[in-house]
């Protein structure tokens, strides 16, 4: 167990396991998260070129029901994080623990695992789901006094509800991620039942609340430009009903915001799609992370 002075509290960062892969280390620890008012868990990949200096850093968000563990077991990014010398950050999806309220009706598209990247402003909720400050401010404050990251080259990529995630996170902090890719992601959560599910708790029911956290929302008035890249495939069940891509590709195009947003034949919503794909994503990262 580690123990760090962070700001003026003392904190305590617990290493879970620490695994050799393509030559780096693929780590899971557990610390109090001050902004969620719980324990979390996060996974790092440090690639060897870490051992020699600081490195690039992609934060991956993960999609509803997931864990930090869904993208470290399924999507065989570390050959590619290994060959391109970056770190990859894997936070949760939500606050977890005995004293964080769920989803009363058992559902799992709302409540744990379901944070939504967003600050709750509604009671019950609001105590503990505040995933937008915890990857924006205190994990990248974590990773940034424990490990040699270069906080100058960040990128966030993610999938379904952490593509939504990735894509409201880096549209709202331009001057923070040089790159965003998202697969699968939830474009417009303010037009789909899983947004309108998620948000209606912990937003409240005024949707102009809502439009912070909603990627064509942000699309639509964006004044700085961040290459972006974004995989759907064209066989995910989703697609129609909660993604709605085709939502983003009409918006970037009215706002006159480039971006690659590729229908990938016949690809489902799983991480077999992700597995396929994510060598790419870590290459359009390197190519923007790279100096
Ligand atoms: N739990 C559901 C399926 C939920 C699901 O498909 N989750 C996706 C993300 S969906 C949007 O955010 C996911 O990533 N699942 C984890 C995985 O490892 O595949 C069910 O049981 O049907």
């Amino acid at each position: 167990m580690s123990i760090q002075t962070f700001g003026h509290e003392a904190f305590f960062m617990q290493l879970n396991s620490d695994i050799k892969s393509f030559g780096g280390r693929q780590r899971q620890y557990t610390h109090p998260s001050q902004t969620l008012s719980c324990e979390m868990t996060f996974s790092i990949y440090l690639p060897l070129q870490a051992e020699f200096g600081p490195v690039p850093v992609l934060y991956w968000l993960s999609g509803l029901t997931c864990t930090d563990q869904n993208f470290v077991t399924k999507a065989g990014a570390q050959v590619y994080a290994a060959e391109h010398g970056i770190a990859i950050v894997c936070p949760d999806t939500s606050p977890r623990g005995d004293s964080v309220p769920d989803d009363s009706d058992g559902g799992w598209d709302f409540g744990l695992g379901a944070g939504f990247y967003l600050n709750a402003t509604q009671p019950p909720w609001s105590t503990n789901y505040q995933m937008y400050d915890y990857v924006i401010e205190e994990l990248p404050t974590l990773i940034e006094q424990n490990f040699p990251i270069d906080s100058q080259r960040q990128a966030i990529s993610g999938h379904s509800m952490g593509g939504h995630g990735a894509l409201t996170i880096a549209l709202k902090n331009t001057a923070r991620f040089r790159s965003v890719s998202a697969f699968s992601p939830i474009v417009a959560p303010t037009q789909c039942p899983w947004g309108e599910k998620a948000f209606t708790h912990y937003l409240g029911g005024d949707r102009n609340d809502w439009l912070q956290y909603d990627a064509c929302s942000l699309v639509a008035i964006a004044t700085d430009q961040l290459p972006v890249l974004v995989d759907q495939g064209t066989g995910d069940d989703f697609l129609e009903t909660q993604l709605k891509t085709e939502l983003l590709v009409e918006t970037a195009q009215a706002a006159k915001y480039p971006m690659q947003i590729r229908m990938q034949e016949g690809y489902d919503h799983s991480y077999f799609f992700i597995a396929s794909f994510i060598g790419e994503h870590i290459a359009f990262h390197a190519e923007h992370l790279t100096d």
